[in-house]
């Protein structure tokens, strides 16, 4: 495909986003349907849909609309490719400017704060009374394509040897500082999956917040543990290649959980992880309990931009409900003297602090002894994490 056939593909795919079908749902549809397509033309025609799906208001302005062709038109003026370079009218491409297409539009910077940094009006109070000082630095990262980044499982591998391997197989990598297994592959990671390194369970995919998250967590070997929202288990798999730990993982949608086992045997902790669908209360109480709750996904938004535009108040407040029921649940299943960890990769202080500030002014017998934010960027997406310790 030329890149103007790309963005055509990218524009009716807009199009059709903007209708609500859900982005992944479409782009695998159009694959599956667009046979001429080769693998690079899909990667590039879903780079452009995340593209403007993380800038949707910048590019809204400066393409004069919000259609996907105006959309696309404004993300061209802001990374400086020539529109003309695209909408050629040749075949298979987007139709040549009309003359108000054509017309200049008022500079980016004239724009209000939350259009240039693509953020919804309806949640711009809570980012500023959340972020205060960091609010543009970490909105902006979130206008920006995040790193593919790997956890390299330390129980089996140093990140030197893992380095020099994905060297060797021709990615360039570089580590994460203060974040000991993290490694960023620099540029296009194509073929990760079909390494041996991968194949052997010494590598996997996981943001650096996020490990840096399990890092945090206060694990010793021979504890019980409880990962309560498991998901599809990352952090499940991260808290046991730290330490000897038994890992009982539990999800509300189980079948989030389904590859879990395949994935530990080729991580080789399988023995530490043990699956629990059910009910986690029949094994409690627990050394520790992890409560990655499901969340807003703010401080994920560069990796998933659909969610900043998908997300109500109404969904919102849905939340943020559910995670203090989750909060509430998992504090019970802590034992004397063991610890209650709240983690969420939202920015925003109603899915954050207000919900521990909440837990420790309603029950009594808990100590807040760590409260952490990592923001966008640094060194990956956005989280937070407290640990509250139980009398
Ligand atoms: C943020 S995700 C977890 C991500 C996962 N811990 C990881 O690191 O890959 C939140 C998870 O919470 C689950 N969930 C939603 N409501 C829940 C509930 N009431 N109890 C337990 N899990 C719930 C969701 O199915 C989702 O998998």
């Amino acid at each position: 495909m030329t890149p103007a056939a790309r963005a055509a593909a990218a524009i009716e795919l807009i199009d059709a986003w903007a209708e609500g079908a859900p982005v992944e749902r479409l782009l695998t549809n159009w694959a599956r349907a667009a046979r001429y397509a080769g693998s690079s033309d899909r990667r590039a025609v879903r780079d452009l849909v995340f593209d403007v799906l993380r800038r949707r208001r910048s590019a809204g302005w400066m393409g004069g609309g919000e259609s996907g062709r105006a959309l696309v038109l404004g993300l061209c003026r802001l990374e400086g490719i020539a529109p003309d370079s695209l909408f050629t009218g040749a075949a298979h491409a987007p139709a040549p400017l009309s003359g108000i297409e054509r017309e200049s539009p008022a500079p980016l910077a004239d724009a209000p704060l939350p259009v240039r940094l693509d953020w919804p009006d309806w949640l711009w109070e809570a980012a500023v009374a959340s972020l205060g000082e960091a609010l543009e630095p970490a909105l902006e990262a979130l206008r920006h394509r995040a790193p593919v980044t790997v956890r390299v499982n330390l129980a089996r591998m140093s990140r030197e040897e893992a380095l020099a391997r994905l060297a060797e197989a021709g990615l360039a990598a570089r580590p994460v500082h203060g974040v000991s297994g993290a490694v960023v592959i620099e540029g296009e990671a194509r073929g990760l999956k079909g390494l041996d390194l991968w194949r052997d369970g010494l590598i996997e995919l996981q943001d650096a917040a996020s490990q840096a998250l399990v890092e945090a967590l206060p694990l010793v070997p021979g504890m019980r543990v409880l990962d309560l929202c498991a998901g599809g288990g990352g952090k499940t798999l991260a808290m046991a290649a730290r330490a000897e730990i038994a890992v009982f993982a539990h999800d509300a949608h189980p079948a989030r959980m389904r590859d879990l086992p395949r994935r530990a045997s080729r991580a080789g902790i399988a023995p530490r992880i043990l699956p629990e669908p059910k009910a986690p209360e029949r094994h409690a109480p627990y050394d520790v309990v992890l409560a990655d709750v499901p969340c807003s996904g703010s401080g994920a938004w560069a990796r998933n931009p659909e969610g900043k535009w998908r997300l109500t108040r109404d969904g919102f407040e849905q939340l943020v409900a559910t995670q203090r029921g989750i909060l509430a649940r998992a504090a019970a299943l802590v034992r004397p003297g063991g610890a209650l960890a709240y983690a969420t990769c939202s920015l925003l202080d109603s899915e954050n602090r207000d919900q521990i500030a909440r837990l420790l002014a309603r029950s009594t017998g808990w100590t807040l002894e760590q409260e952490r934010r990592w923001l966008p960027g640094a060194p990956g997406d956005g989280f937070y994490l407290a640990v509250l310790r139980k009398a």
